[in-house]
């Protein structure tokens, strides 16, 4: 492999940051081969066949020897895992060392959905995350993550950070993942290193400022805000931290570092006292370049609760009434309470216990998906949605079929189905006891329900 060209004005930077000793290592590190690291869903069991190694920081982060064929794994396209880059799934340790509260939590950058779906595995059935997407067309991959991990706790939203502003105090946890100059992904992305300038540094910062001045106050008294690029550079990390300290009040966060991690903390002075940030450097650690911090709002600061909403008027959103939702629970023999609406026809349930947190959310923002999409109900019967089918809720009442690695694929492929044996009806197909979707079997022929935008074309 030839050796990658950096930027000069990038290298110089680099060498102020590092010294020369440090930066030939960084050199040396930036021509390695990127590790391929995967999270397992531990709502979806699966047994993990490649040779792997765990991933220090994170209880169910894994580097793999080999980049297999995700799109040709059954399991990948259920949902059992998500492939993700190490150094983020360090977020994982700042919530179990810290012990976060769960709650309602926001992702304001979230696509493609690495870091909602960790937010998502810790939030379990104690919280919801809100995982917002300001590009469009980013926001339906968001949407398809969510779905695919399966908890029924996202709530996915399509919404620049500004109509955020009724929503100030609201979260426990705000996360931004800023869109960022990348110079921690250069060894991955050719294109990273093409777009680099200090110009667009300079307008990564400013836009990273603007982003931070609204979600700075969505965040509620006691609650935590957690800061995170994959660069290098001050101007986009720790001057961060000052920006933010300047304009509101927080509290520094210290997190507890195994030294042999070899993650990198960078303390930044404020009026405020000293606040950390956190480097990862790709000569010090399996993972790509990454920078996180974390701040503490003090508890006197201002938060909203949702209060009551009397009665939900949304322009699509129709609450169903109580009884029918009891009916509900019980026929489809779902654990724990839901609450339940109507869009086009079509059921989605969420968990009760946030409702209101979650009516006070569709008010304001621009809804692409959340909880679970069940489907239609017609008469007696249940028309299952996928959405249903990939979530970990149960399928009671209904015939599921094992396939085997061929007939998975030609499902997901959205073929024709011609499998003997199979039970008539509505028949939820799994691999290795994954869920992956429906088929219906009306004797003389078998229609594929796998959504034609998912299938795989390979
Ligand atoms: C680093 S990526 C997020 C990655 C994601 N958190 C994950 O772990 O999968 C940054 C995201 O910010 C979005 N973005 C771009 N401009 C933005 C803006 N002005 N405000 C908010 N988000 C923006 C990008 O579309 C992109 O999806």
């Amino acid at each position: 492999m030839s050796e990658i060209k950096l930027p000069t004005e990038f290298e110089s930077q680099m060498f102020s940051l590092l010294g020369k000793e440090e930066f030939e290592a960084f050199k040396t590190a930036v021509n390695q081969t990127p590790r391929t690291s995967i999270r397992l869903n531990s709502a979806k069991p699966f047994t993990l066949n490649w040779p792997n190694s765990p991933i220090p920081w994170s209880r169910q982060g894994f580097f793999l020897e080999d980049r297999p064929s995700f799109t040709l794994d059954p399991a990948f396209q259920a949902g059992a895992y998500y492939v993700q880059e190490a150094s983020s799934m360090f977020i994982e340790h700042i919530l179990d060392s810290l012990q976060i509260p769960k709650g309602i939590y926001l992702d304001l950058a979230a696509a493609p959905g690495g870091k909602s779906t960790l937010l998502s595995t810790y939030l379990g059935n104690e919280g919801l995350v809100v995982a917002n997407e300001v590009i469009q067309s980013r926001a339906q991959i968001l949407k398809e993550n969510a779905i695919k991990w399966g908890l029924g706790n996202i709530i996915v939203s399509n919404n620049d950070p500004d109509h955020f502003e009724p929503l100030a105090g609201f979260f426990d946890l705000v996360l931004v993942d800023a869109p960022c100059s990348g110079e921690g992904m250069f060894r991955k992305d050719p294109q990273a290193r093409e777009e680099w300038s200090p110009d667009n540094v300079q307008l990564c910062s400013a836009r990273q400022k603007r982003i931070m001045d609204k979600a700075g106050a969505l965040v509620k008294g006691g609650g935590y805000l957690i800061y995170s690029t994959c660069t290098f550079n001050k101007q986009e990390n720790e001057e961060m931290i000052q920006f933010l300290t300047g304009e509101f009040a927080f509290e520094p966060v210290q997190i507890p570092l195994d030294p042999i991690w070899n993650i990198v903390e960078s303390p930044v002075e404020t009026p405020d006292g000293t606040f950390f940030g956190y480097r990862f450097f790709p000569h010090k650690v399996e993972g790509e370049g990454f920078f996180i911090t974390i701040l503490k709002r003090p508890d006197s600061a201002s938060s909203q609760e949702p209060g009551k909403i009397k009665d939900f008027k949304h322009p699509v959103l129709k609450s169903i009434n109580e009884r029918e939702e009891i009916g509900f629970d019980t026929e489809l023999g779902f654990e724990g309470k839901g609450k339940y609406y109507s869009l086009n026809d079509s059921i989605f349930r969420i968990n009760q216990a946030f409702f209101r947190h979650f009516e006070r959310i569709a008010l304001h923002l621009s809804l692409r998906y959340f909880g679970v999409e069940l489907g239609k109900k017609q008469k007696n019967d249940w028309i299952p949605s996928h959405e249903w089918a990939l979530s970990t809720l149960p399928k009671n009442g209904f015939d599921s079929f094992e396939v085997t690695l061929d007939q998975a694929l030609d499902f997901l492929r959205k073929n024709d189905q011609e499998i003997a044996d199979l039970p008539s009806g509505w028949v939820l197909m799994t691999y290795q006891n994954l869920p992956l979707g429906w088929v219906k079997n009306l004797g003389n022929r078998v229609n594929n329900y796998f959504p034609k935008e998912w299938r795989i074309r390979m």
